[in-house]
């Protein structure tokens, strides 16, 4: 008899979606504690999201246990109500948390973190998966604050060609440019969400925020941002390379058709002193 839900003591909740409740659990046997996603089968049905529910699985299982950055599904079961989706656990909660309760990152550590997010979007990339929502809310962190990519759910694995797939609008402050304008998405959005969040671990404010969601989005047809006094200069230099409108133009988008080029992205001078090798094995660099 594989896994099951009786092999789990339930906890906290941790987060609510409209399809899915994520659940601190601890395995009975081993006492390892893990984050439950629970998928309600009635309400996946009634939607129409269960296609939806497996594609997240399947991008999950394609991403594997590849990668620190991302988070890892252990196993996955159902029962009579649900599929249950057992994650990585990220003790410390969201990035968004601590950008928030400290103001703005220091230099360090928003550069730590911008390597990190680089680091494992190459490797969801190289895996033909793209985020297509990524943000501070999804940017979870470990034990180590290490940074954990998560919610898939609006992932999507790339056909062969790799390049193009019909639209998603993630979160307004993130969506770039070809979202609105309803062309595709490409790896390319995620760079776009990549400057976004780099301005806004720095600035301590979003790049792009308008009093409603239209004058955001408005906003961000117009490339209509300003930089805060102070601002890094190298930063400043590579979120102006990210938000860029045409996607193909993105520093990590690569030539066309080949997909994407993280080692542009690593090479700017940025992350003049970040050492990619030991990214993940060093401590994180202090908040303040
Ligand atoms: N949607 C998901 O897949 C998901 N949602 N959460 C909790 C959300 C709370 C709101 N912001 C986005 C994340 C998780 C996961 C994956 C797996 C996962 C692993 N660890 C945590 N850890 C948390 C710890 C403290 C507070 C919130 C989450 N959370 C999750």
């Amino acid at each position: 008899m594989g896994t099951t839900a009786d092999d789990f003591e339930f906890g906290r909740i941790l987060g609510e979606g409209s399809y899915s409740t994520v659940m601190l659990a601890k395995h009975k046997t081993t006492q390892q504690e893990y984050a439950i996603k629970i998928l309600d089968k009635g309400h996946l049905k009634r939607f129409e999201k269960l296609p939806t529910a497996l594609a997240e699985k399947n991008t999950l299982v394609r991403l594997g246990a590849g990668h620190p950055g991302i988070v890892r599904l252990h196993w996955a079961f159902q029962d009579e109500w649900s599929l249950y989706f057992v994650l990585d656990l990220a003790r410390n909660g969201e990035l968004q948390t601590r950008i928030s309760r400290m103001g703005s990152l220091s230099l360090a550590c928003g550069r730590w973190y911008a390597a990190q997010i680089v680091d494992a979007l190459g490797y969801m990339h190289s895996k033909g998966v793209i985020h297509r929502d990524l943000k501070p809310e999804n940017l979870l962190l470990d034990d180590a604050y290490r940074i954990k990519i998560t919610d898939f759910g609006t992932g999507k694995i790339l056909d062969s060609g790799g390049e193009r797939t019909k639209t998603f609008v993630g979160t307004a402050q993130y969506v770039s440019p070809e979202l609105l304008e309803d062309s595709e998405t490409s790896k390319s959005s995620d760079f776009w969400a990549l400057g976004c969040i780099i301005y806004q671990m720095i600035a301590g404010r979003f790049a792009f925020q308008g009093l409603s969601e239209y004058l955001t989005w408005q906003k961000i047809k117009q490339l209509d941002y300003s930089f805060p006094e102070g601002f890094d200069e190298q930063a400043k230099d590579l979120v102006q390379k990210l938000l860029v409108r045409d996607p193909a133009q993105r520093l990590g988008a690569g030539p066309p058709g080949s997909g994407f080029d993280m080692q542009a992205l690593r090479a700017h001078p940025f992350f003049g002193s970040i050492n990619w090798a030991t990214l993940w094995t060093d401590p994180v660099p202090p908040l303040e």
